[in-house]
């Protein structure tokens, strides 16, 4: 790989006798890593090869997944970085927690938190950038998480909205992306010397209203995918100076993980209970984190509860019977009752109401999409069925693995079983529901998303 004469002069300096080393590493081939998604049943039967997992990542594993399998269209398996999937790890997201992702797409982290949620709690998954906040957004429906809202917003405008409301606030900065040169080598076109610090400034912006939405005692988890200290040491002891009430919390080294370096930053020795993810030293393209809590007691203020603003999104009755008539034929049991469903337009989501208002926010997918009204009926999404597990509803119809290639490619399946009833069916094949389907006497309708249909 050509590496720019700056960087490679930098590097040298930083890292003494260990530099030609790193430099070699960037020509190794990239090895690839996935994450396996315990939100859906049968979660380990996934058919992919599950020989190598990785010890810091409880679902992580060494290997490739085609983003045409089952198990990749069904939500069984994410693809991601060896070295980034330590991240997810490090947030711990735990069930009923409030989690910020302020820079979250395409969604590897978000994907992750989402999953460890078990459907408890609220995860904001926010991208500033909109086309950015789709794949975000196609990302998490892949997921089935029940409990994430996908907000298209500016770090200050989320801010405002969202003072001190969340337990955890993830960091995945923009950066200079040196771990990725060799992913995609067109990230080095946009490496120059002056490239990490430039960085560092917007770095700086993103984290001071990221704080703002730090609840009091929360956690802030800090990321890059770069090594230029500029982004990461300096940047963490730039917030110990700023920020006192903010102490590290030292993070497990495993194997193949380097400590910070806290000469790369203000010399504080604490910096080394931060992880440096070092592609001569680590299985993955490289990654910086750090977490750091808030040690101020909370006070009894602040535990006073908001006085909430009247939520929008009221369902009509007409509505309210429809979904009832939907539910009622589907579900074994209604999943959710009428206070949790919000009404944007024809479209209807689950909506937890101890959800803050999102109103004036931007936002892509304000909570679950359940599904859309059209003239005097429901159609129940996509996304609706990648939530569902069979066991929930009366309706389920299994699929071959080529019915299953001709569904996701945009056509109707014949049956030749003469017993079902007409209507709407969770689609499942080898045992992984993967969207809604409408039986019309013989024939499996197709509802599959146009544009996410694929061929096989
Ligand atoms: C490193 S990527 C995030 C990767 C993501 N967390 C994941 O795991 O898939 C950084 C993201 O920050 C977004 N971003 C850029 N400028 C930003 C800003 N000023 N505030 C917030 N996010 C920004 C980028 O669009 C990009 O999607």
């Amino acid at each position: 790989m050509k590496l720019p004469v700056d960087f490679k002069e930098k590097y040298t300096k930083l890292l003494g006798e260990e530099a030609s080393a790193f430099f070699e590493s960037l020509d190794d081939e990239v090895q690839k890593g996935f994450r396996i998604n315990p939100l859906k049943q049968n979660y380990q039967e996934v058919d992919v090869s599950l020989q190598e997992p990785v010890a810091y990542v409880k679902t992580g594993y060494v290997g490739a997944v085609s983003g045409k399998t089952l198990e990749h269209q069904a939500g069984y398996v994410y693809s991601q970085d060896l070295s980034a999937m330590y991240v997810g790890e490090v947030v711990a997201a735990r069930p009923g927690e409030k989690i910020l992702d302020l820079c979250a797409a395409p969604g590897g982290k978000s994907t992750h938190i989402a999953e460890s949620m078990a459907n408890e709690g609220l995860l904001v998954a926010n991208e500033i950038s909109k086309k950015r906040a789709l794949i975000l957004a196609e990302n998490i429906e892949r997921t089935g998480a029940k409990n994430v809202i996908v907000v298209n917003e500016e770090p200050q405008t989320l801010a405002k909205e969202l003072p001190e409301y969340f337990d955890k606030v993830v960091v995945d900065a923009p950066c200079s992306g040196e771990g990725m040169f060799r992913k995609d080598p067109h990230a080095i076109s946009y490496w120059h010397k002056d490239y990490p610090a430039q960085c560092a400034v917007r770095q700086k912006e993103i984290l001071v209203e990221a704080l703002k939405m730090l609840g009091v005692g929360g956690e802030l988890i800090y990321s890059t995918c770069t090594f230029a200290p500029e982004e990461d040491e300096q940047i963490i002891a730039w917030l110990l100076e700023n920020y006192p009430y903010l102490k590290i919390v030292p993070l497990k080294h495993y194997a193949g993980m380097d400590q910070g370096v806290p000469a790369f930053g203000n010399g504080a020795e604490e910096l080394t209970g931060t992880v440096r993810l070092m592609p001569h030293h680590f299985k993955g393209e490289g990654h910086f984190i750090a977490k750091l809590k808030d040690m101020r007691p909370k006070k009894a203020t602040e535990l006073k509860k908001k006085k909430k603003r009247k939520q929008k999104g009221t369902l009509t009755k007409e509505q309210e019977q429809l979904w009832q008539d939907f539910a009622q034929k589907f579900f074994k049991e209604t999943p959710f009752s009428v206070d949790q469903l919000r009404c944007y337009g024809e479209y209807l989501y689950f909506y937890a109401p101890s959800w803050p208002d999102i109103s004036r926010l931007r936002f892509m997918r304000p909570g679950l999409l359940l599904g859309v009204f059209k003239k005097k009926r429901f159609e129940p999404s996509y996304t609706l069925a990648l939530s569902l597990r069979q066991d929930e509803v009366k309706n389920v119809l299994a699929v071959t693995k080529k019915q299953w290639q001709d569904y996701v490619a945009g056509n109707t399946v014949q049956l030749d079983k003469k017993d079902l009833k007409n209507g709407w069916y969770l689609l499942v094949c080898e045992g992984k529901p993967f969207a809604f389907g409408k039986l019309v006497d013989k024939t499996v309708k197709n509802f599959f998303p146009k544009g996410l249909r694929f061929y096989n």
